[in-house]
């Protein structure tokens, strides 16, 4: 299978904050933030693999500053490390007041998307080849976060076992 570069799977999403997707703070709701970030890290994964895909986590979203009705939001995304399956990849969101310019890095996340055939089940998908420094970087200390994740699945599927499906259903 063929290798591909980073760039060939960067996706910029651009928008305007306006006040169906604001909170009682005038501030974009974290839920439909995630749902952006959820929407580009899909693209992402598609454009790397050109395979269907599905989430299988996301590492953590934190939210570092407000974003305010009104500002830009952008979001950029790209695939930084692969697995035989699974794509890691890497979302950034910035939100800029398009008043006076400034912005701000509002949100980070890696999220794990893993290409699906027909039957549902996890296809291969090419490997990925870093060109800048930033792609480098991430790129280099992929494997830690990998590591880190089959770490948190596994306790995931434990606490799932050990809580279960009972009450209140
Ligand atoms: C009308 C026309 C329509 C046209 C249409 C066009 C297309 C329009 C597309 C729209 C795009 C929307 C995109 C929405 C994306 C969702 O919203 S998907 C919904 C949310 N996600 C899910 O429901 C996923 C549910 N989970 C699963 O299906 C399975 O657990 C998985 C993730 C496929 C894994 O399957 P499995 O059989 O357990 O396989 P396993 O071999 O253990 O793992 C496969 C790989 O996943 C990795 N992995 C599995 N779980 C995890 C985890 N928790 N953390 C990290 N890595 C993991 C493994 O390490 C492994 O990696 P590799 O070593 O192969 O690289």
């Amino acid at each position: 299978m063929k290798e591909k570069y980073c760039r060939e799977s960067f996706v910029v999403k651009t928008s305007i904050v306006l006040p169906p997707d604001t909170n009682n703070y005038g501030t974009l709701f974290g839920g439909k933030l995630m749902a952006y970030i959820d929407d580009v890290a899909a693209i992402s994964a598609m454009r790397h693999g050109r395979k269907s895909i599905v989430t299988a986590s996301t590492d953590s979203v934190d939210f570092l500053h407000p974003i305010f009705e009104g500002n830009s939001v952008c979001l950029e995304a790209f695939v930084t490390y692969t697995g035989r399956t699974s794509m890691e990849v890497f979302v950034k969101v910035i939100a800029e007041d398009l008043l006076t310019g400034d912005r701000n890095v509002c949100a980070l996340s890696f999220l794990t998307m893993v290409a699906i055939d027909k039957n549902g089940k996890p296809t291969e998908v090419p490997k990925v080849i870093p060109e800048t420094d930033e792609e480098k970087s991430l790129y280099e200390t992929a494997k830690d976060r990998a590591t880190n994740r089959k770490k948190r699945r596994k306790e995931s599927e434990e606490f799932a076992k050990k809580y279960g499906t009972d009450l209140p259903w």
